[in-house]
């Protein structure tokens, strides 16, 4: 940061202000409005339990410097945000959300049950990484970025929006809204199975995740996919062809919804057949995610984009103990795409039937292990992003195709 003081004269005081509206221009991109109003929550459980020091020293003095109005919320309890979302002021240019990933999800469910869903969805949201994984940070940040609450904070002030899908979860009538993940298997497990090493920061994943491949538990569930995309050389060229139009304001699931719906309506039951295709091998893991990243160690579904109306899944077959060794070092940058025994789709909808027992997340939160399907609603949600896209390029280089 800069900080430049000077004695101005009676006469050049117009020619100062001319200066600091010129700089300004520069610094904001067109059409940014500037001195925004935040609702702000700190949540001080995140993480290592640093966030209200890193929103005292750090975040709080860059809104301030940005003339930007903020109204804090110190989160209690677990749903406090929900609660508070839930009847928000629909006059915030933005939230600004001082946690983890589960924040964010709390939040977004919050926006379902509001009386004017469409308008609380409209305000995009501003993560600033004080959580465990802050995949949401990532993905908007990228990784250079992506921990850093000061450029977090800055792209709070300065950042543009950007339409984003959202999934509905459906699981005994139960209908959740979810911005990141469905995790099943060993993915959950070392999310949700390490919580009391939460002083461990990130590095607790890694843990879990050693802890899991020598388990090897199989996660016994059957997969159903609507009409997915699974081939993987022509989904990289697509996801290429479209990397710099990603967050263009397109269609979204409100657009046509008539004022009498106050959440896009789900399209598929779970007896629908027509286009449905069931996915069956012996699997470690499913996970399915809206954003490329879960932590700085896992870019776990590289072709992600913001609103491209699909859900990207990533089944893990069961494989030998040092094959998934090796798989650490490739998947902070999305290696483990071209592995044969990670299959990768693009789905509007899936459904799973769970059998024995399990874990199941939803955003890094616990549920029960049962049955549930999943749909896609199109640019759904919003955030503010540095240059309106996903902050990560997926760029490891393909792989030679396989002759026929
Ligand atoms: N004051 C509080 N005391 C206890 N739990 C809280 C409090 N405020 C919020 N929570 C809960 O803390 C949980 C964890 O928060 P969050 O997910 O943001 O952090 P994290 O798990 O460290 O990060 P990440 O999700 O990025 O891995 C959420 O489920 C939230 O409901």
């Amino acid at each position: 940061m800069v900080c430049i003081n000077a004695t101005l004269q009676e006469s050049t005081k117009d020619e100062a202000a001319e200066w600091v509206e010129d700089l300004l221009n520069v610094a904001y991109l067109k059409g940014i409005k500037r001195n925004r109003r935040f609702k702000v929550f700190v949540n001080p459980f995140s993480g290592k339990g640093k966030s209200v020091k890193l929103f005292n020293r750090v975040v709080k003095p860059i809104l301030d410097y940005g003339k930007c109005t903020l109204d804090v919320t110190f989160t209690t309890h677990r749903k406090h945000a929900a609660e508070v979302a839930k009847e928000i002021n629909l006059d915030y240019d933005a939230i600004v959300i001082i946690s983890g990933d589960g924040l964010v999800h709390e939040i977004f469910n919050g926006f379902a049950e509001h009386e004017n869903p469409r308008a609380a969805f409209a305000i995009p949201l501003a993560p600033v990484p004080t959580g465990s994984g802050n995949g949401c940070c990532l993905s908007l940040l990228g990784l250079k970025d992506g921990l850093d609450p000061a450029m977090a904070a800055l792209n709070a002030i300065k950042g543009t929006h950007m339409r984003s899908d959202l999934c509905s979860v459906v699981q005994n009538d139960l209908r959740t809204i979810s911005c990141m993940s469905v995790s099943m298997g060993l993915m959950a497990d070392l999310d949700i199975n390490t919580e009391n090493l939460r002083w461990m920061g990130d590095t607790r994943f890694v843990y879990g995740f050693l802890r899991g491949i020598i388990r090897q538990r199989p996660c016994s569930i059957k997969v159903s996919l609507k009409a997915p995309q699974r081939d993987k050389y022509k989904m990289h060229e697509t996801y290429q062809s479209t990397w710099h139009k990603q967050g263009e304001d397109g269609e979204t699931c409100w657009d046509d919804l008539p004022p009498s719906e106050k959440l896009p309506p789900l399209k598929y039951s779970e007896t629908d057949t027509d286009g449905w295709e069931d996915f069956d091998v012996p699997t470690l893991y499913f996970y399915g995610g809206l954003m490329p990243y879960v932590s700085q160690d896992l870019l776990q579904w590289p072709l992600g984009l913001p609103n491209d109306g699909s859900i990207d899944i990533a089944i893990q077959e069961t494989v030998p103990l040092a094959s998934l060794v090796s798989q650490m070092s490739i998947a902070p940058y999305g290696g483990q795409y071209w592995l044969k025994t990670q299959h990768y789709f693009k789905a509007a909808a899936y459904r799973i039937k769970t059998s024995d027992t399990g874990v199941l997340a939803i955003d890094g939160e616990d549920t029960p292990w049962n049955d549930f399907r999943v749909e896609v609603h199109k640019g759904m949600g919003a955030f503010l992003s540095p240059s309106g896209r996903y902050g990560v390029h997926f760029n490891i280089p393909v792989p030679t195709p396989p002759t026929k």
